[in-house]
């Protein structure tokens, strides 16, 4: 169980299960062969919101492809409910991909169509009557806050509203499993927000699995309650959303964060002439984060009295991951003998993460 996900069953079949998944593309026709994907290892539960975050190229699309057999794997299998997905004939497959709903970062709906009519068009392909159609499409099209734009056409309305009506036309065939490429990735910041709020209402509400793809940290922080970290074809980090991102082990991961608008940011000019190794003079700075309660507990007077006065204070915020609090602050202090001694004393009697971000005037 978690706050983000409460409908979460880890004792199910998973909704979606990679083994030793590779993908390979090319290798004929005298085209070199690329692999876009090699041993992935993925499990998304029944109930979650599952986030993979991975930089352009990555291999996110092709990984989420997999699951509704879009692509082929070259190497292990993929499950979606326990079925393995490469063994689904032509019908098998268009009934997973009734199973099996997706959202596209630049929405897909068709120009000529209105609201309505798009959010109906897998409906009309599935071959159900004009009634039932009705019947389903409304009640679609009210859960995603556009009853009063069916007869719209997508020209008509913003970036936001024609994703909710590609929501409303993922989920007009009931499926159990909702995949999302990008979805936000087009949208400013509010509608983000508010289309992410939306994704979590469904999956409480609606009991539906989401798993989504995105290079923003703000994305999976938001929403995804488990996180898989991907980076050249490999998953390089995996776990709950909470951990991950307070606890970050790979380098991808620390670098996905320090490029993240939120938690402590350094400014450009302090970060721009960080050395690795400290010289005479020099001020170590170090990130510290502080879990859960001790979020808000006053840490930081404690830090000056327990290092020395001559601690700064160079950035600080408190974030929120996955609904849970976190607070990160960026301080700065002589790289001197004693004083690293102290800090790290106090480090381990406090139990607060650290990291040394690097070395500087
Ligand atoms: N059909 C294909 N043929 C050859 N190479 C491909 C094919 N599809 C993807 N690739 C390559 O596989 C790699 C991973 O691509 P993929 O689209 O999965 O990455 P991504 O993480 O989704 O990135 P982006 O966000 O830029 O789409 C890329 O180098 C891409 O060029």
């Amino acid at each position: 169980m978690n706050a983000l996900s409460p409908s979460v069953d880890v004792n199910a079949t998973p909704m979606v299960r990679f083994e030793a998944v590779g993908k390979t593309f090319g290798g004929t026709g005298g085209h070199p062969a690329f692999t876009a994907l090699t041993g992935v290892d993925y499990t998304v539960q029944r109930g979650a919101i599952a986030g993979i975050i991975g930089r352009s190229g990555a291999g996110k699309s092709t990984l989420i492809r997999l699951v509704n057999g879009l692509e082929v794997p070259s190497a292990g299998k993929v499950f979606v409910d326990g079925v393995d997905v490469a063994a689904l004939d032509a019908a098998g497959l268009r009934a997973l991909r009734r199973e099996v709903g997706m959202i596209f970062q630049h929405f897909n709906l068709l120009s000529s169509r209105t609201a309505f009519d798009n959010v109906a068009l897998p409906l009309e392909i599935a071959g159900v009557g004009a009634d039932a159609i009705r019947a389903k499409v409304l009640p679609l099209l009210d859960l995603v806050g556009l009853s009063d734009k069916a007869g719209r056409y997508p020209a008509e309305l913003s970036g936001g509203q024609k994703q909710r009506v590609g929501i409303a036309r993922a989920l007009a065939t009931s499926p159990k499993l909702l995949l999302s490429d990008e979805a936000t990735s087009a949208l400013d910041p509010e509608t983000t927000q508010s289309i992410l709020e939306l994704l979590k209402r469904i999956n409480a509400d609606l009991g539906l699995t989401v798993l989504l793809i995105t290079h923003e940290m703000e994305v999976v922080k938001t929403v995804a309650s488990d996180v898989a970290v991907i980076d050249g074809g490999r998953i390089v980090e995996q776990g709950r959303t909470f951990d991950v991102f307070t606890r970050p082990q790979h380098e991808t991961t620390r670098s996905l964060l320090s490029a993240a608008s939120g938690g402590a940011k350094l400014p450009e000019w302090i970060s721009a002439d960080l050395k690795p190794a400290p010289q005479p003079g020099d001020r170590a700075l170090v990130r510290l984060v502080f879990f859960g309660e001790t979020a808000f507990q006053p840490l930081t007077a404690r830090l000056v009295a327990e290092i020395g006065p001559d601690v700064n204070i160079l950035a600080g915020a408190i974030d929120e991951i996955a609904g849970e609090p976190f607070g990160s602050l960026v301080v700065s202090y002589p790289a001197e003998p004693a004083v690293l001694e102290r800090a790290a004393r106090f480090y381990a009697e406090t139990g607060l993460t650290t990291e040394v971000i690097g070395y500087g005037v």
